[in-house]
């Protein structure tokens, strides 16, 4: 038999990523018949043994990814590999798995039956080890039904280490959870990484991407807007946020200042990211009535919504 360079072992042997997406388009054609293009040339490349935050707001495109990337739907154009492989093969090969949002669990059965069940698809897989490493040992004897959606996603988590993954997918994992089995969840998931396992989840938390994540990748209407660790984001934003109470005729007049990079009310108060907050402050005390003046270093989440917010609908 003829041995190709190009054939798929050998390159998966060579590939020294864990997920290469070039150039992909993904579009929805609504019932109308009008064109969506929801992810839009996006680039990205995911070493081994990272563990990446997919950070964007609704609609940003980070399900239509995560699905092309599980080959659960194929780009329009651009291309997707895993390990060098097409998804589909690296899937079926067990070295990726997937928690996603909901779906998958039978309420009647025990967590242990559950596991037990889909553990009889993957020969080899140590039962007892995948419920500890995802913390649902204790949770053994009680039925899906009565499970907390923490635990649920949990549960989940330990079906995707069944067929033991180099690569897993977690789909905005702790939607819904409370901050306690946030942090629970995020710990179990951790130990996986620190044992060398690539991890890749979508979230609408900058917090979650902050505390959990080695890189912050940031999507906004289908592309990367920003890539790079927490703290370089956060340096790379750099700023300060004014904000004051102030007539919303007066806010608009003040956002369209050379110095304001975005302008957003929230509650009361409206808050002015800006590069030179000094400037910014004569401005809001000489030509406007705003009251309540403030003035606070960036937070994530405000260099997030600065990079993201939205000018005009789509
Ligand atoms: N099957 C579909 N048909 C038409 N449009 C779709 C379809 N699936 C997604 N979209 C649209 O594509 C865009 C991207 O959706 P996607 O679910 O990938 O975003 P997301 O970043 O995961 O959002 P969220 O955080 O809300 O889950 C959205 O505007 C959505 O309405």
């Amino acid at each position: 038999m003829l041995h190709t360079p190009q054939s798929p072992v050998e390159k998966e042997v060579t590939s020294p990523d864990a997920a290469v997406l070039s150039k992909v388009v993904k579009r929805y054609t609504s019932a109308k018949g009008e064109e969506f293009t929801a992810v839009n040339g996006l680039d990205l490349r995911v070493g081994r043994g990272e563990v990446v935050a997919f950070l964007g707001p609704n609609g940003a495109g980070k399900t239509t990814t995560i699905d092309m990337l599980l080959g659960l739907s194929r780009p329009d154009s651009g291309t997707v590999e895993l390990f060098g492989l097409p998804p589909q093969q690296a899937v079926r090969a067990g070295r990726v798995a997937a928690v996603l949002q909901t779906g998958g669990l039978l309420p009647d059965l025990t967590v242990a039956a559950t596991v037990r069940m889909l553990g009889s698809l993957h020969p080899g897989a140590d039962i007892e080890q995948v419920m500890a490493r995802a913390g649902v040992t204790a949770l053994r004897d009680r039925r899906v039904a009565e499970c907390s959606g923490g635990e649920q996603q949990r549960l989940r988590f330990a079906l995707a280490l069944l067929s033991d993954p180099d690569f897993l997918v977690l789909d905005e994992p702790t939607a819904g959870m409370d901050v306690v089995a946030r942090r629970n969840f995020w710990a179990a998931v951790r130990e996986d990484a620190a044992r060398g396992m690539t991890v890749m989840f979508a979230t609408h938390y900058m917090e979650e991407a902050d505390q959990f994540a080695d890189r912050v990748v940031l999507v906004d209407r289908g592309n990367v807007v920003a890539d790079g660790s927490a703290s370089a984001l956060r340096a790379s934003l750099s700023g300060r946020t004014v904000s004051a109470r102030i007539a919303p005729q007066e806010a608009a007049a003040v956002a369209a200042h050379p110095q304001v990079r975005s302008c957003v009310p929230r509650g009361d108060r409206h808050y002015f990211d800006c590069a030179d907050s000094d400037a910014l402050l004569r401005v809001l005390l000489e030509r406007t009535s705003a009251t309540e003046i403030e003035v606070a270093p960036r937070s994530l989440e405000e260099a997030f919504m600065a990079l993201t917010t939205q000018e005009g609908s789509r």
